[in-house]
């Protein structure tokens, strides 16, 4: 299984100086949770992350291969990426969208076969939405849209997950229920690497942390050495109480 790293990366956006540059390990197994105030680049990072944006120094490798010399499909097979954003781009049903994670997989032209298929209901009915299989993508709400788009991921079978806020829409209990899949995925050996906004949901169940600043500082490692009043505070720029639920600090922010 090849790992995701970084060798003093530093990401490229337009007009910023340069941010402290990220030497990361994404490792089979791991659960990292990416955490930072709007604009801090956190997107940037999953895109550069994912070869979609070109770095401004350093390199993004699987093991010692750079990002770049990998050809486009190799690189799909794997690492996958779930974007924050998603646009219809003509119309297809839940089932055919989730089978477009088969694609790196397939020659051009072949089309996906009866096990395609059946991955591709596996992964739909992973995250609860296989009783929609045959509604277009578009009728869909944000959150079952959300939970299609990471079946898709689930279908593709990359060995790095990347996921842009993959609890964005979802209702709190499809929100543990990714977190759960997400760290399943990760005990079967695959690498998790996700934007999030909850800090919570980041204390519960992640193990790694990278903390993004808006001045560009960034840290990064255990959770339990990251998320800290005192950095989380100086992160958001906000208050914050701390509490400890079943051994995992919850964070609550103050009031004034
Ligand atoms: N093509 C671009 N041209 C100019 N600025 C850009 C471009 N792309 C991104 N930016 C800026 O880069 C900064 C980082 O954006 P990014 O989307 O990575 O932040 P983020 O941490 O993911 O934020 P959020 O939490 O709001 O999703 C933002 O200030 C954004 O406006």
């Amino acid at each position: 299984m090849s790992h995701l790293n970084t060798r003093d990366l530093v990401i490229d956006i337009p007009d910023r100086p340069d941010a402290y540059p990220l030497g990361l390990t994404i490792e089979p197994g791991q659960v990292w949770g990416v955490l930072g105030p709007n604009g801090a680049g956190k997107t940037t990072l999953l895109h550069t992350l994912a070869g979609l944006r070109d770095a401004r120094r350093g390199s993004v490798c699987l093991d010692v291969q750079p990002l770049t010399t990998l050809p486009r499909r190799q690189l799909s097979q794997q690492l996958g990426l779930v974007f924050q954003d998603r646009q219809d781009g003509f119309p297809a049903t839940v089932l055919e969208t989730a089978l477009i994670g088969r694609h790196p997989w397939l020659s051009p032209w072949q089309m996906e076969s009866a096990d395609d298929v059946a991955m591709a209901e596996r992964s739909l009915e992973a995250l609860d939405v296989l009783h929609l299989k045959d509604r277009l993508v578009s009728t869909l709400s944000g959150g079952e849209r959300q939970r299609v788009a990471i079946a898709t991921l689930m279908t593709q079978a990359p060995h790095t997950w990347l996921l842009d806020e993959p609890t964005n829409h979802l209702d709190l209990h499809h929100q543990v229920a990714v977190m759960k899949l997400l760290t399943e995925r990760a005990k079967a050996g695959n690498a998790i690497f996700m934007c999030l906004h909850d800090l919570n949901l980041a204390a519960l169940w992640c193990d790694n942390i990278l903390l993004m600043f808006p001045d560009g500082e960034a840290c990064w490692g255990p959770a339990d050495r990251m998320l800290v009043p005192n950095a989380l505070e100086r992160l958001y720029n906000q208050d914050l109480e701390t509490v400890e639920v079943d051994g995992a600090p919850f964070f609550v922010p103050k009031r004034s």
